[in-house]
């Protein structure tokens, strides 16, 4: 027999499982269809991991800080499989969780593979499944360049299976996860080699982030190899890599190449056609603000639109759809301006709103920056001292703020709360007008 729900989310990962859960909540009949992990990305090998993988790093340094603060630090080696093992231990613990809010809110959790018959049916396992509203919360997967010997590296994904620390890696990339993951290796102790296309990663954040960012690197990060292209990867008999570059130049005796080159929507493989929705040019799946595709009945939330990828954001879009669907909020959206990221880089990013670039060609002359430089007590009582970074970017007579950037120790913490600022519309006044915190660094936002 067919059965039919109310609801029905395929991919349980952060977009699918908020917007279901929601549903649910609201009183409707609603399941989940997931192929291989609940939790999808972020819990299993995404933000999860990556986080547990940072503070392994963030620990190692304060290890090193140690010293300065007295303490007899001598640490012999990192057991990276006990790591592993905690930190899957602990993703086992979210899927525990996950499932007792499943059980909670009645939702059914469907393990295989969708692909839909037609706009209000799809097939799992062989059985046919309908739905009034189906959401499509497929997420993406890792890309791989189309290259001789590109199958020797691996992804983000391979990262997250690594069962022993590489001695030696090269991460391919400029984005968030490169920047991320060659972060980590470094902090960990494996000798790295940050492979960028151009002459600075993050491009797209603002320049006083990457500057700094590039200067930190610079300082005690993972060897940068700029206007480096990737051109081939051989394999020696010992098992060894070598990565070469257009260049003629080359990475040799590498345990690792790891691909960080951007990430592919999961839209391929479910037979979309059948609904008649026609995904964009880079396979994304084209959303009105209201997360409608052009099919009625059929959404489209996370990384599958092509719109910022990230899980609050997927999770945020989900819950507003349910809520519009079934709790009468008909004009409820999600505001995908000013939304604010954190970069697990060494030291963090935080970012929200427009760059000082951005703002200047929108707001030309009405554009006034404010700009601040310290280092953070933590690391200024040791030798090894790390810029922080902040700027607002403020417009008009009355200086709103339109641009919050921060770079160096808590950059990660401290930002939420502003960006609530921010989008409630603060001025340099409002800021000015808050009694700082001392000493902290955010404390800066609110002195400069
Ligand atoms: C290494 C890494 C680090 C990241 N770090 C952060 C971070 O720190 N902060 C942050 O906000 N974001 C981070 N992200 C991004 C974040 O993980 C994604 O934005 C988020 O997971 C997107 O959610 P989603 O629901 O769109 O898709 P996903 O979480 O990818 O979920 C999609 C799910 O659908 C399933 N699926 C696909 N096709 C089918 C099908 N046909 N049938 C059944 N199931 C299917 C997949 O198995 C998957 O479980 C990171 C990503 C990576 C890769
Ligand atoms: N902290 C976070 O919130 C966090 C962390 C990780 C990922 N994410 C999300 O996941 C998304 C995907 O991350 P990502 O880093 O894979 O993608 P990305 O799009 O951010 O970066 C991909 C980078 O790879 C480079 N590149 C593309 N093709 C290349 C090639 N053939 N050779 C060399 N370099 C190449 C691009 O120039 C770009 O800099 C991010 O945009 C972000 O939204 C968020």
């Amino acid at each position: 027999m067919t059965q039919h729900f109310d609801f029905l989310a395929i991919g349980g990962g952060s977009g699918g499982i908020a917007s279901a859960n929601r549903a649910a909540k609201l009183g409707k009949k609603a399941a989940v269809i997931e192929a291989k992990y609940v939790g999808g990305t972020c819990v299993n090998v995404g933000c999860v991991p990556k986080k547990a993988m940072w503070y392994a790093g963030q620990i190692a340094d304060a290890i090193k800080y140690g010293e300065d603060y007295g303490f007899d630090t001598q640490v012999q080696q990192l057991d990276w499989q006990r790591l592993v093992d905690n930190r899957n231990a602990y993703i086992s613990r979210i899927h525990a969780s996950y499932q007792r809010g499943f059980d909670n809110n009645g939702v059914t959790i469907i393990n295989g593979f969708a692909k839909f018959v037609d706009a209000k049916t799809v097939e799992v396992n062989g059985e046919k499944i309908t739905a009034d509203h189906i959401v499509i919360a497929t997420g993406g997967r890792p890309a791989v360049p189309s290259l001789p010997g590109a199958e020797y590296g691996i992804t983000s994904d391979g990262f997250f299976e690594l069962t022993e620390q590489p001695k030696k890696v090269a991460v391919v990339g400029a984005g968030y996860i490169a920047v991320e993951l060659a972060g980590v290796f470094h902090a960990l102790g494996t000798d790295t080699h940050l492979v960028i296309r151009k002459d600075k990663p993050l491009r797209e954040f603002d320049t006083l982030l990457t500057d700094t960012l590039v200067e930190c690197i610079e300082a005690d990060g993972p060897k940068l190899h700029t206007h480096s292209t990737p051109s081939e990867i051989t394999k020696d008999s010992a098992g060894k890599l070598t990565l070469k570059f257009e260049s003629g130049e080359q990475i040799s005796d590498l345990d690792e190449v790891v691909w960080a080159i951007g990430r592919a929507p999961a839209t391929d493989t479910i037979n979309i056609e059948k609904t008649g929705i026609k995904l964009d040019e880079r396979g994304f799946i084209p959303t009105d603000e209201f997360q409608n595709t052009a099919v009625a009945g059929i959404y489209a939330v996370g990384d599958n639109t092509g719109r910022a990828a990230l899980t609050p954001v997927a999770v945020a879009a989900g819950r507003r759809l349910c809520e519009r669907l079934f709790n009468g909020k008909t004009n409820l959206k999600l505001d995908y301006d000013n939304i604010a990221t954190v970069v697990f880089s060494h030291p963090p990013i935080g970012t929200v709103g427009l760059t000082e670039a951005q703002a200047r060609a929108q707001y030309g002359d009405e554009v006034k920056i404010y700009q601040s430089q310290f280092t953070a007590l933590y690391q200024a009582m040791t030798k090894h001292r790390q810029p922080t970074r902040m700027k607002l970017v403020c417009v008009g007579k009355e200086e709103k703020i339109v641009g919050i950037h921060s770079i160096g120790f808590g950059s990660d913490e401290l930002l939420q709360g502003f960006a609530v600022a921010l989008k409630m519309g603060a001025t340099k006044a409002d800021f000015d007008d808050t009694v700082a915190i001392h000493p902290t660094s955010a404390e800066e936002f609110v002195t400069m």
